[in-house]
Formats: C-alpha cells, structure tokens, sequence
C-alpha cells in the first residue's frame, strides 16, 4: 500500500550535475517514477526541452551557460518551495553558479540535494548516447563539457554516483535515500 503525502508535504530540488551521458537524465526518470508512484508530484526539468523553450537561443559559452542553470534554478527552487519534488539532470559545470542556486534555496529554507553523477569521461565518451563525444573527435563540435570545455566537480556534493559500476536502478535508489535520510520521503 502507498500513503498519499498530505498537503503539507515538502518538496525539494534534486540537482543532478555531470558530463553530457553520465546518466542524469536516466537517473532522474527512475527516481521521478518511483516517486510519482509514492504519490508524490514530481517535475523533471530536463536540459534539452529547457534549451528548447525557456532558455532557446542560449548557447554553450561559460556566460550562456550560468543564464540557463539560473533561471532552471530559479524555477526548481519554486516548484520546490510549493511542494513539487523537482529533479533536474542539467550539466551545470561552474561551481559559481551552482553555489548560487544552493544560496536560492537557503534562503527559502528549501531543501537542495546536489547529486553528483561523477561517471569518468571514457566512460562517457563510449557511451556517447547522442554522438557529442564522436563529433567532437571527429572536428564538427567544439567545447564539449569535459573533453575541451571545463566541468568544474563539486567540492562537497551530497552524495557521488559511480554509475560505471551500478545499474540506473541501483543510481536512482542511492539517490531515494539520500531524500529519505532527510525526511523529505
Ligand atoms: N558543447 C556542449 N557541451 C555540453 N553539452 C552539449 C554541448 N552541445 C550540445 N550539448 C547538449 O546539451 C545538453 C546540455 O545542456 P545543459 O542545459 O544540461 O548544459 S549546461 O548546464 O547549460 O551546461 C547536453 O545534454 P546531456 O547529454 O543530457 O547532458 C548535450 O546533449
Ligand atoms: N548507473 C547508471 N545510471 C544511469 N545511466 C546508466 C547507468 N549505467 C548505465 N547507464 C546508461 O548510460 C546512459 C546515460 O545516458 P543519459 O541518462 O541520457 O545521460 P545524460 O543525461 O547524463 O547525458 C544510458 O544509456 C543509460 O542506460
């Protein structure tokens, strides 16, 4: 049996950060299923669509990049502040603007869990799940997130997935009990 959360359940922002194939967005949607299956509200707020519509136009500079995660940022603390889980498979590469969305939710005492999918860059690279890697080698794209443009890893995350040696289940429950040993499950 599942308990339905009553109304005044709290959300939170999940704030999955890694290389482009390190597993974000396959971690996010086992998360957001089992947790829809709890009763919960859950958003994810994928990077792709988000590029698509809120930040279209955006690019990958350093400048066009912290505009993206402030306003996915801006976003998920609010969904959060109102009760939604939101989970969010966005590269995020600075530390700068990351530490800026964590201080968005302090100051709304809205809980923020960053999870860092630290999957090594070969690793990636052959999984290469939209071809960025191979474009990248083969001349046709530059500033690829971790091969020529940076990732800055988070100095303090609340909890490193290694996924080359788990499975995305195995990845999404380590994340389910992170938000469980907070009470926010
Ligand atoms: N140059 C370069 N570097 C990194 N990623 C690239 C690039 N060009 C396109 N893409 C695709 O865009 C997705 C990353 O968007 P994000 O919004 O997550 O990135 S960021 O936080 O603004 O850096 C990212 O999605 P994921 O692969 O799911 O991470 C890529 O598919
Ligand atoms: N433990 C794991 N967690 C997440 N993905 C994994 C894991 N093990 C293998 N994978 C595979 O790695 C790929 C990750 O792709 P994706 O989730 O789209 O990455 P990202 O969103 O970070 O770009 C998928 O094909 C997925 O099945």
């Amino acid at each position: 049996m599942t308990t339905k959360p009553g109304p005044r359940a709290r959300g939170a922002t999940v704030w999955l950060t890694g290389l482009p194939s390190a597993g974000k967005t396959t971690i996010a949607r086992h998360l957001g299923e089992r947790l829809e299956a709890e009763g919960r509200r859950v958003e994810i707020l994928d990077g792709d669509e988000i590029r698509r519509f809120l930040s279209a136009g955006l690019g990958f500079s350093r400048a066009d990049r912290n505009t993206n995660v402030q306003r996915i940022g801006l976003v998920s603390e609010v969904l959060a502040r109102n009760g939604v889980l939101s989970v969010v498979p966005v590269i995020a590469p600075y530390a700068d603007s990351r530490e800026a969305v964590r201080k968005r939710h302090e100051a709304s005492a809205t809980p923020y869990v960053e999870v860092h999918v630290a999957t090594p860059v070969d690793v990636c690279s052959e999984r290469d799940v939209k071809g960025l890697y191979a474009r990248q080698a083969a001349g046709r794209l530059t500033g690829l997130t971790g091969v020529d443009d940076p990732y800055e890893p988070p100095a303090d995350p609340d909890l490193v997935l290694a996924t080359q040696s788990q499975t995305p289940e195995e990845s999404a429950d380590a994340v389910y009990a992170v938000l469980a040993e907070r009470g926010l499950v």
